[in-house]
């Protein structure tokens, strides 16, 4: 289960925040302002402030945002704990629309303190049902960065556990009265393990156009998809997502054991692989598109000399290019360092390095030029993100721009008639690649889209919504069984990519669950299909029946009570719900205008019986629809002790 906890030390709290080689190599590598080491080391010991993310869609997670203001934090001042003084929490300045905030209170604090018992409650609820997430403040930049608009096709390389993704998700659905995007996300890690929280984490966002893949990224498949006319071509990413594993030395606030365990030669291990996955992201990138690349550590050898070894390998393909984010306060990149050997001996270059070294500390890890060369790399745009800067962990960001194919990329240049490649660049070999694995052990189960074989089914959820134009090939089954249980519906484009590569993508799951075999036994009913919550948002535009208007009164009261009295619904309802044959269905409630209390369309999956009406949905659900109409959690409560059964 995914809980709201703030970091606690436990069991690390005892251990020393000391390590002398970190200390000497950092103040040796100058890698930022040597006045201000002090500072650096002080605030790198000092633990992380606890930071949270509404997330979701713009309108809904603005009502949130509301209602969080309002309710927990309009009479919140400082408080005193102990000897502390806490303040309350502060929204990030620079994330926009105030939807990340900041708060120097730790678990046991907030679970305690009287004044914040009611957010606490509200906390664990939100992200249970997937609407606040806790991600570090430094970690919400690279998807920011990525600047994706809902059109875009995106990679995130190295996905796991899928905080990342979940923001670009949210930024290919940004169009609100768009709930198929055009563009996808595929979002890939190489740990098959791994892969299963990002299902959990993205799954939470009831998206259509989302992959989930497993795959070593630095041998990232070739997807293909079908053209209109049938022709299989390469996939090639508006924007790519480079969060590389990393040594992860900017993290030593969170992660407190990174101070035992320290040592140099963890970035020289790590430098390859993240090149390598860099190369691959670069070359899977369709020219004119952007790549952020970005670590937790601020090891030059896994940051800047893995920017500037890909972009010299790139032959003039690639630059960086300047980002910011207002209000964000960071340290330029920097265009000198040293690489330490396992003995501590620094070399400048590759040449000073011992013969029987050279395999380990590759040309790669060292400035690939002199200054003029250095200069024109601009790694000053680079972002270095520092701990006493803004009370954050420390991280790595650089975002990219392939403006032309890369040089051993001779077909695609040559479909891209204006790029100009010359005879120098042609020269540049594709790196060294590893053989592709398809581990035995993978095993997924099918992913069967409804077809000609499946008419009977179509057609009887077809006739019973009313559905007019929805693309019913575009629902799947994780069964080749007649029985149907659970169907789940993807965007036109993830389903072109599903058919077209099953054979050599490991798909681990995709598409959000629509409708499911409905529990009723009773031999009447129309349909054995009901809706499902997750998949009300795309499928309520191709309804033209069972969506019935609801006004917030009634809202409310469906959300307190959970079987409520026919006669206790508004007549204006129950006038509605004369014309509903028994079964599945939609309530919609619109919002008069934008200063209505709330602002924000809601749909409800529901259920009509024969002589009643209620809603179908899980509790967290249930009470996540409580918290956007605002209802304190004194009223809440009340039906948690009487109902709050999952769903019927
Ligand atoms: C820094 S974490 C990614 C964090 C993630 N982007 C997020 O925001 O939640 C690095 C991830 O890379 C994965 N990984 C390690 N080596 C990989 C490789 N060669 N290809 C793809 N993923 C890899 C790890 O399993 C890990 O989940």
């Amino acid at each position: 289960k995914f809980r709201f906890t703030i970091v606690f030390q436990g069991s690390y709290k005892d251990i020393k925040k000391e390590n002398e080689k970190y200390e000497h190599y950092y103040k040796e590598q100058k890698c930022f302002d040597v006045s201000q080491f002090d500072q650096f080391l002080e605030a790198m010991k000092r633990p992380l402030p606890a930071v949270f993310r509404i997330t979701g869609y713009k309108k809904h997670a603005k009502q949130l945002l509301k209602n969080m203001k309002r309710n927990h934090f309009e009479d919140l001042t400082e408080m005193v704990i102990g000897e502390e003084t806490i303040k309350p929490p502060v929204p990030l300045p620079w994330y926009p629309d105030e939807l990340a905030w900041q708060t120097d209170l730790n678990r046991g604090q907030i679970r305690k303190v009287p004044q914040l018992q009611n957010f606490h409650s509200f906390l664990i609820a939100e992200s249970e049902s997937g609407h606040i997430t806790r991600q570090e403040a430094v970690s919400m930049i690279p998807p920011l960065l990525l600047d994706v608009r809902s059109h875009h096709k995106v990679l995130d390389m190295c996905a796991a556990p899928g905080s990342k993704t979940a923001q670009i998700v949210e930024l290919l659905h940004r169009d609100e009265n768009n709930a198929i995007p055009d563009g996808i996300c595929v979002a890939n890690d190489k740990d098959n393990k791994r892969c299963y929280m990002l299902v959990h984490q993205i799954g939470r966002l009831h998206s259509p156009s989302t992959i989930i893949v497993n795959h070593d990224a630095s041998n990232f498949p070739e997807i293909l998809v079908k053209n209109d006319v049938g022709e299989e071509i390469p996939l090639r990413y508006d924007r790519v997502l480079c969060d590389v594993p990393c040594s992860g030395d900017g993290t030593m606030r969170k992660n407190t054991d990174v101070w035992v365990k320290w040592n140099q030669a963890n970035a020289i291990y790590l430098h390859r692989t993240q090149y390598r996955i860099l190369l691959r992201g670069l070359e899977l990138l369709g020219s004119g598109g952007q790549l952020v690349y970005s670590t937790c550590s601020l090891n030059p050898i896994e940051d800047e000399a893995v920017v500037a070894a890909a972009i010299q390998h790139c032959g003039g393909a690639v630059e960086v290019i300047d980002a910011d984010l207002p209000g964000l306060k960071w340290s330029p990149g920097v265009s000198k360092w040293r690489v330490m050997d396992r003995d501590m001996n620094w070399y400048e270059t590759h040449d000073e390095v011992p013969e029987n070294k050279k395999k380990n500390l590759s040309y790669s890890m060292f400035p690939p030029g002199g200054q003029d060369v250095m200069e024109k790399m601009h790694l000053e745009r680079c972002m270095r993100l520092l701990p006493h800067q803004q009370d954050t962990g420390g991280f790595f960001v650089a975002v990219l721009r392939k403006t032309k194919p890369l040089p051993w990329q001779k077909d695609e240049a040559k479909m891209e008639t204006k790029s100009e490649t010359n005879g120098s660049e042609t020269k540049i070999q594709a790196p060294p690649r590893k053989k592709r694995k398809w581990e035995p052990g993978f095993k997924e189960d099918p992913f069967v889209f409804l077809s000609s074989k499946d008419e009977a089914t179509s057609s009887q959820i077809t006739s019973f919504f009313g559905l007019k134009d929805f693309p019913m090939d575009q629902v799947l089954t994780r069964t080749t069984s007649e029985k149907k249980k659970q169907l789940y519906f993807v965007s036109k484009l993830v389903k072109n990519i599903v058919e077209t590569n099953i054979d050599h993508v490991k798909v681990i799951n995709t598409g959000v669950r629509v409708f499911s075999r409905s529990a009723n036994t009773q031999n009447d009913l129309e349909c054995e299909f009901r809706l499902v919550q997750d998949g009300s948002e795309c499928i309520e535009p191709f309804m033209a029946t069972r969506v019935v208007p609801i006004q917030i009164e009634d809202v409310k009261r469906f959300l307190l009570e959970e079987q409520p009295k026919y006669e206790d619904l508004s007549e204006q309802l129950r006038e509605k719900l004369k014309d509903v044959a028994p079964g599945s269905m939609i309530y919609k409630y619109q919002p008069e205008n934008d200063d209505a209390d709330v602002a924000c369309e809601l749909l409800l999956c529901g259920w009509r019986g024969t002589f009643s009406s209620r809603l179908y949905m899980n509790n967290h659900e249930r009470m996540h629809f409580l918290n956007m109409l605002g209802v304190p959690e004194g009223e809440k409560k009340e039906e948690k002790e009487n109902g709050g059964e999952e769903e019927k």
